[in-house]
Order: C-alpha cells, then sequence, then structure tokens
C-alpha cells in the first residue's frame, strides 16, 4: 500500500527521517500490521484470562494486560467479548494510558474519549475506585463510548458531551490525572484505516494544531497540582507532536516533561522550519522535548503514535489550601461517611435533575430481592426522570453541563416498576446477585441466549440464596463461565431473554 501514500506526505516524512530510517519506514506501509486485544482487569487476571483464552495470544512489551493475535482471529465473535473481558485495541493506541500512571482511587479525565478504547484502559486501571469523567464533544461518537463504558461493566464513570472550555469553571484543578488523545491528522494510521489518507488531506495539520494547542491549555486548568497530563496523538508530524509540547511548556512554567524511557525519544532536532518556527520556542522547552516519545511502525509491532507526560508541579505550602475548589465546595455532605445504600434510601442526590416525583420504592424491593452487598458502594443516587443512575463520590456539581451519563446507569422506575438496566447486569459481578445463572461456554445455550432465544432452564440451575426467599421466579443475573451478560426473567422452566437487541449476536 507504500504506493498509495499521498505525496506530500511521503516527501515530507523523507525529509524527516533521512535516508538511513526512510527505506524500513515505507516498507513497513507493505507489511501486516499487528492485532491487539487488551484484558479487562476489572472483571479477569490476566493470569485466569491467559488460562481462558481460546485463541494463540502474545504479550505486547509496553502494556501489560496488551496482547497480539493473529490476522484472521476474530476476538469480537466470542462470548468473552461480550462479558467484557477484554477491548479489541490497536497495541501502539494501549501505550498512553500505562504513560498515563493510574492508580485506584484518582480521579481522571479522558477529555477526547470516543469511542473509548483509552477510557476503559483507564476504567480498568482504577479498579471501580475514584471518579472517572469521559468526554467528547462529537454525540453521535460519545453513543459508542457509552456502549464500550457499560460492555467493560464499568461502574464510575461519567459521561459528558461538552465543549472543554464549559468544563473548566466545574472542574478547576480537580483531576489527579488527564488523558488528551486529541484529533490528529492521523498519519500514524494509515496503515490501518486506508480512509485516512483522504480525510489527512481534507483535516489539514494546521488545522489540528490550532485544536490540539487550545485542549492542552484548557485542559492544564482543570488539573490537580501535582497532577500528570498525557498527550497522545496517532500522527508523526512535528507541528502536532514536539512542538505542540513545546509551545505548552513555554506558556506553562510550572509543568515539566516526565522523560518517557521505554520509546524512541521525541526529535527536538525537528522544531526547525520549515514546519515550525525554529525562533518560537525556548531553551527549556526544546531540550525538554527529547524526553516525549514517538511509537514508529518500522521499529516496533504496531502503528504509528506520538506521546508526551506533562506533571504540573505540586502545590507550594502556601497554595495548597486553595487549590481544587471545584471539589472541596461540591462534596456531598458527609460523602464516605454515609453508605450508596443509604444515601440511595434517603433519595440524596445531585440538586439540578428532575427526580422529586420518583418513587425509589420499586428499586428498593427490586435491591432487596436480587441484590447482595453494597454494588454501588459509596456512590450516590440521582434520578434524571425516570431513570436512576450511581453517581462516583465526590464530582462536583454538574451545572450547566451535557450529561449523557451522571454515573452507573441501574434502570428505569416506570409506573411503580423497576425495570434493571444492562449496565447494571454488566457492571455486576455473579456472587453480587441473590438469583444468577451461568452457562459454561461450550453450553449450547450460552451462545443462543446471546442471539436473544427463550431458554430452556431447570430450576435446579438456577443459584439462589440460601437467605434470601428461595424463588427462581423473575429476574437472574445471566453469565458466561462466570462473568456476567445481562438479565433473564425465569418462570416456570423457561428464561425469559432480557438481553438487549442492540447487543445481540448476529
Ligand atoms: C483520536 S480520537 C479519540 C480516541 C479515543 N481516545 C479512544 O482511544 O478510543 C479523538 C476524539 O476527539 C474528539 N474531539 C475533537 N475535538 C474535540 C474537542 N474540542 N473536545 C473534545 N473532544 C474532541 C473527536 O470527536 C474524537 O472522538
Amino acid at each position: 500500500m507504500s504506493s498509495k501514500l499521498p505525496a506530500a506526505f511521503v516527501e515530507k516524512m523523507n525529509d524527516l527521517l533521512g535516508t538511513d530510517q526512510i527505506e524500513p519506514f515505507m516498507a513497513s506501509y507493505d507489511q501486516p500490521r499487528a492485532f491487539g486485544i487488551r484484558v479487562n482487569t476489572a472483571k479477569i487476571s490476566i493470569e485466569d484470562f491467559k488460562q481462558c483464552a481460546t485463541f494463540a495470544i502474545q504479550p505486547v512489551p509496553w502494556a501489560p494486560e496488551g496482547f497480539y493475535y493473529e490476522e484472521g482471529v476474530r476476538p469480537g465473535k466470542h462470548p468473552y467479548y461480550h462479558a467484557g473481558l477484554y477491548y479489541i485495541q490497536e497495541p501502539s493506541a494501549m501505550a498512553p494510558v500505562q504513560l498515563l500512571d493510574v492508580k485506584p482511587g484518582e480521579r481522571v479525565l479522558d477529555l477526547c474519549a470516543a469511542p473509548g478504547g483509552k477510557s476503559t484502559q483507564i476504567a480498568a486501571k482504577l479498579q471501580g475506585e475514584g471518579v472517572l469523567v469521559v468526554n467528547d464533544n462529537h454525540s453521535d461518537r460519545v453513543k459508542a463510548l457509552v456502549k464500550n463504558l457499560e460492555l467493560f461493566g464499568v461502574r464510575n464513570a461519567v459521561v459528558l458531551n461538552e465543549k472543554p472550555e464549559r468544563m473548566i469553571p466545574v472542574f478547576r484543578g480537580y483531576f489527579d490525572k488527564i488523558l488528551i488523545d486529541g484529533p490528529c491528522s492521523g498519519e500514524g494510521m494509515f496503515r490501518k484505516e486506508e480512509d485516512m489518507m483522504s480525510s489527512w488531506e481534507r483535516h489539514s495539520v494546521e488545522q489540528c494544531s490550532l485544536m490540539q494547542r487550545e485542549l492542552l491549555v484548557q485542559a492544564a486548568q482543570m488539573l490537580a497540582p501535582g497532577g500528570r497530563i498525557v498527550y497522545s496523538t496517532c500522527t508523526f508530524s512535528p507541528e502536532e507532536n514536539e512542538a505542540q509540547i513545546a509551545a505548552f511548556l513555554d506558556g506553562h512554567e510550572e509543568f515539566e516533561v516526565v522523560p518517557v524511557r521505554d520509546f524512541e525519544p521525541g526529535r527536538p532536532d525537528w522544531l526547525r522550519a520549515p514546519w515550525v518556527d525554529p525562533c518560537a520556542f525556548s531553551p527549556r522547552a526544546v531540550e525538554a522535548v527529547a524526553g516525549t516519545a514517538r511509537l514508529w511502525p518500522h521499529r516496533l509491532k504496531g502503528e504509528g503514535h506520538f506521546a508526551a507526560v506533562l506533571r504540573r508541579a505540586p502545590a507550594s505550602a502556601g497554595r495548597a489550601a486553595d487549590e481544587r475548589p471545584a471539589a472541596a465546595a461540591a462534596q456531598p455532605p458527609a460523602a464516605g461517611k454515609r453508605s450508596g445504600r443509604e444515601a440511595l434510601r434517603q433519595g440524596k442526590g445531585r440538586a439540578e435533575p428532575p427526580r422529586a416525583a420518583v418513587s425509589l420504592e420499586p428499586l428498593r424491593a427490586f435491591e432487596k430481592e436480587l441484590l447482595r452487598g453494597e454494588p454501588y458502594g459509596a456512590a450516590q443516587l440521582v434520578c434524571y426522570g425516570e431513570h436512576a443512575y450511581a453517581s462516583p463520590a465526590g464530582l462536583p456539581e454538574l451545572h450547566g453541563l451535557k450529561v449523557v451519563r451522571p454515573g452507573w446507569y441501574i434502570g428505569a422506575l416506570h409506573r411503580g416498576r423497576f425495570e434493571p438496566s444492562h449496565a447494571l447486569a454488566m457492571g455486576l459481578r455473579m456472587s453480587e446477585a441473590k438469583r444468577a445463572l451461568s452457562f459454561a461456554i461450550q453450553d449450547g445455550r450460552a451462545l443462543r441466549y446471546l442471539k436473544g432465544e427463550t431458554l430452556e432452564v431447570a430450576e435446579s440451575e438456577i443459584v439462589r440464596d440460601p437467605a434470601g426467599s428461595g424463588s427462581a421466579k423473575g429476574y437472574c443475573l445471566v453469565g458466561i463461565d462466570g462473568h456476567p451478560v445481562g438479565w433473564g426473567k425465569w418462570n416456570d422452566g423457561m428464561l425469559k431473554n432480557e438481553y438487549p437487541p442492540g447487543w445481540r449476536w448476529t
């Protein structure tokens, strides 16, 4: 496919890479690309996944949860995919979140998140603890983002469809970690998606550079002192990579580049004419971009990427008290002291959404009958109209923002009944359901369930809570090999299928 590359792109890469590198670089376009999956470690350990994987996998060196699979395997056509045990992701795309160094309990923002590849990776690293805010300004792409988070069983994510500048007053200084995987000219993806070549001509490098510059400045305002930003692109152009980081450093003295050692270094020598004004940057900035990272398709098994890790200096003692105002002011009263279940009983939630008219009784009855333990943790119940969500504790008021999901979608309260959501099923563990049914993967009913069929199920197959009512009748959490995939309703030897039509195996 090297012959199809845009001539202007080839010319520029020739100039940048020089005679040594251009040949292997161009040759990479005629070689097969690498395919990857990333294990959802919030649902299954890497060791257990390796034991149960039904196709050959090899580790991706830079991501402990990442594995290569062979071309021709269709990992999306597997019940474990429907159980959210892994995400199909291009291997180089796993690097930025690895560099973000997310720890359970942190507040993390994925600013340009759709369709959610990196958001699901962050969610797995958070292990259900802390707050994940994911945003994308494109309303259609946000739908795929929501679906991927639900498939992954993420409990602590808030999904926004906003312009970043509108998020700043709400989240100023709030986040510990921010990922900016922004729009870019996509030069690194030409081998994977040939369509990117025609859009490269439309979405010029210059246009993308302007958006990226804004995103960096906006993200910086939402980062807490001592916090970390990872800026990543899937393009080669220095204007969108080293030049963005150098310009940002010159405008933000409180930031520094944390050098990345695992990949080839960024190229300070590419901050030159004709692509970049060489006089535009300070020596500090030019030197610092050597600590950024470049992933080259001819040097590793993956597509082209760039990543930079930026650290904000910790607050000085005098300034510490007035940082993170949004979070401190908006903390729900006594959050952390009151359990999620108590908050729910008291109908606590954020002020903005209309919720007064909805009775929570049917949800409470469902919880008593079906749920074990405290699956909502310290989250707070929020009702938007008839829809109930468990919203992560410690969020600021989301006043005025376009909120697509204020938290884990629990279900709908409608005409005195409660209908549990698919997202609730996907986020639960089998042990958290008082009535459950797990098909072995070899059982033909596993696939038939995913196809939406009504199934014959003996009463003895429904696992019930010894302390519960003992009845097998009603909603039950359905799993495959012990991993939830959805709801069913059992009655008299038959399981009515509640697997959502849009998710079915076709
Ligand atoms: C490279 S894609 C993100 C891919 C995603 N991180 C993943 O791993 O699945 C860039 C995204 O940025 C979004 N975007 C573009 N401009 C934006 C802006 N100003 N604010 C927020 N999102 C933006 C686009 O809609 C697009 O979905």
